[in-house]
């Protein structure tokens, strides 16, 4: 027993290396005196660098969750933090300075992403004004050149000096990006950033995102109900009500003939107090309901439907 508390004491903290860690995130909302639980003991953790997307049903808390990263809401209990900012415990200077200068966000309604009457570049420059002073470029010079340079590198710099009215729908989104990522914030987060656009146009779109995390190295949480981008990056989060209930992610691996092809993995999320939810098509396959078998083997668990005692035979059991 000593050594197991041993143990658990030089364990390193729950999410000690990674840039967005969110531990048992509740978030309770009131409405007209009743309660909605839209994060109920949500876990996740985001690497520095990452490019990942969270996807889940309408109503699973994807939203609730990005506007708590974004600083925009605070949850109701439960520890989150990004950057080393602690996202519960921010006073309102500390929250204004998170909002402008750690993370950059992106909305879907394009219109919502950028002032109508400022063209492109003066958009990107204006966070930069906002900024507090000390940081980011100081003179109006280097502000220009900064924004001239982040529309460049997301294939807009053509627009510079045109207002949103004059521009695409995907055009507004990556001079958005290009706004999001000028103060060269940790994290940019976009909620459906590719929602309002056709496929070909939000291809584009989130190839922006993925040249700002390559060339920039920003991490990117992207929230999306579109299959092109949740197959596009190396890790997909799924959101079921209100917890993180599953993960693919995926690698690239070569072949002995030197072919390379992209493996996918589903992986099931085991939350911190051990439980683990089964996808519900594995539960409908096998009629399971409200609980199961369980066996620890040496390298896995087997998991079994609760089958009636009389009828209960297991793989593996001599008939
Ligand atoms: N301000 C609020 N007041 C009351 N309930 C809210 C509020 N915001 C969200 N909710 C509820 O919390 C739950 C999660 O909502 P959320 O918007 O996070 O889901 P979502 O996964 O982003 O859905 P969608 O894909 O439709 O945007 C829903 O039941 C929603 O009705």
């Amino acid at each position: 027993m000593e050594r197991a508390a041993a143990e658990r004491r030089e364990r390193p903290a729950y999410g000690k290396d990674s840039l967005i860690s969110c531990d048992r995130l509740v978030r309770i909302f009131t409405a007209d005196g009743v309660e909605v639980q839209a994060l109920q003991g949500l876990d996740l953790l985001v690497a520095q660098g990452e490019l990942m997307a969270l996807v889940g049903a309408s109503g699973s808390g994807k939203s609730t969750l990005l506007n708590i990263l974004a600083g925009l809401d605070v949850p109701t209990a439960g520890a989150a933090s990004v950057g080393g900012y602690d996202l519960l415990a921010m006073d309102a200077a500390a929250r204004l300075r998170y909002r402008r200068e750690i993370v950059g966000f992106v909305w879907q309604q394009t219109a919502r992403n950028l002032l109508p009457y400022l063209t492109a570049a003066q958009n990107v420059v204006l966070p930069m004004q906002l900024a507090a002073r000390g940081s980011g470029p100081r003179t109006r010079r280097k502000r220009a050149a900064r924004a001239a340079e982040l529309l460049d590198m997301l294939g807009v710099g053509y627009c510079h000096d045109r207002r949103p009215a004059q521009m695409s729908g995907g055009e507004q989104q990556r001079a958005a990006i290009a706004v999001a990522l000028a103060n060269d914030p940790a994290v940019v987060l976009a909620d459906e950033p590719t929602g309002e656009l056709d496929s070909a146009t939000g291809e584009q779109v989130f190839a922006a995102f993925r040249t700002a995390n390559e060339e920039l190295g920003t991490t990117v949480v992207v929230v999306t109900h579109d299959h092109a981008v949740a197959d596009a990056v190396r890790r997909t989060v799924a959101i079921r009500d209100g917890r993180t209930a599953s993960e693919v992610v995926r690698r690239t691996e070569v072949d002995e003939h030197g072919q390379e092809s992209v493996v996918a993995r589903e992986y099931a999320t085991v939350d911190r107090a051990g439980r683990l939810q089964l996808p519900r098509d594995y539960t409908d396959a096998l009629d399971i309901r409200s609980r199961v078998l369980l066996e620890l083997e040496p390298d896995h668990i087997g998991v079994w439907p609760d089958l009636p005692q009389d009828r209960a035979e297991r793989p593996g059991d001599p008939k």
